[in-house]
């Protein structure tokens, strides 16, 4: 079965981008399926988050939604003519191949001389067209890897651990950066990170995957589910206290809706196995 695959979405939701039911997949070599029956649906304008230890397949689940690796189970519905805008885990650059930031934007796709500084400029590098990829720092890396995303014109963003190797500061301002994109253009995000507090502020939905989602919902819910809380460690429970604390007097975790999902089946010894 491949990713290519169109069925009708089987969703409430009225007009979802992606939807996946039952999706497993298995990588080559490998003695158990990196993912399995996993469902997932994602609706304009929407930022879903996935968290899940390391080796929990979330990278993986993105390379299945993008068509990047086949299924070996389940079904995979993308929106016809669907714009994706990936920033993937990571971008090989041989730093001796001299190479511009604007040449950079142009792979694979060719834009126009109008088109790369204004996304420059959007993600917050103005100026930086001729600057050599290797004379970056992180943080301006990160953000040119977004322009050339936002370059697509994408009704989904998805990004695979955008943040890394930048400090807090960095990742709060890309996150806020993230969230005007959203605002702005009305794209879809799907993010994958480890930044919990951050990512857990910003999304609407999250899900926590361990080879198979082990809950998912609100990151009010979320954070309060024993499977995260098994995953993340007992301190995850106050991911979002401060911030609901400081902004969200409205959500004080009574009267969230109940949290999707559950986690009652074997878990191969990982600690993800109550039900919520
Ligand atoms: N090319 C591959 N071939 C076989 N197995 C792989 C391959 N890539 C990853 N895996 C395995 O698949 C599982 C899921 O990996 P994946 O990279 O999706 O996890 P992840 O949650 O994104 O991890 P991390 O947080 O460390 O980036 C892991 O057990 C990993 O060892």
């Amino acid at each position: 079965m491949t990713a290519a695959e169109i069925l009708p979405p089987q969703t409430n939701d009225p007009a979802p981008l992606i939807v996946a039911e039952g999706l497993g997949v298995r990588l080559p070599g490998a003695d158990r399926p990196a993912l399995r029956d996993v469902d997932l649906s994602i609706s304009p304008a929407r930022i879903v988050t996935v968290v899940g230890p390391n080796g929990s397949g979330k990278s993986t689940l993105v390379r299945a939604l993008l068509g990047h690796v086949a299924l070996s189970a389940g079904r995979l519905w993308r929106q016809p003519g669907l714009r994706i805008g990936y920033v993937p885990q990571r971008v090989h650059v041989d730093h001796r191949i001299p190479m511009t930031v604007r040449r950079f934007l142009s792979l694979p796709r060719r834009v126009t001389d109008a088109e790369a500084p204004e996304a420059l400029a959007r993600t917050g590098v103005e100026g930086l067209g001729a600057r050599q990829i290797g004379r970056l720092s992180g943080g301006q890396f990160q953000r040119v890897l977004l322009a050339r995303a936002l370059l697509n014109r994408p009704q989904l963003l998805v990004l695979d651990e955008p943040t890394q190797g930048l400090d807090q500061p960095g990742i709060v301002a890309f996150y806020r950066l993230i969230e005007e994109i959203r605002q702005e253009t009305g794209a879809a995000v799907l993010l994958v990170s480890h930044d919990l507090l951050v990512v857990m502020r910003a999304s609407d939905h999250v899900i926590c995957l361990n080879g198979h989602v082990c809950c998912h919902g609100t990151p009010q819910a979320v954070s309060a589910a024993p499977e995260y809380q098994a995953l993340f460690g007992a301190d995850s429970a106050q991911t979002l206290a401060l911030y609901r604390h400081d902004h969200d007097h409205a959500h004080d975790g009574l009267g969230e809706p109940a949290l999707q999902g559950g986690c009652s089946h074997d878990h191969d010894g990982d600690a993800c196995d109550s039900a919520p």
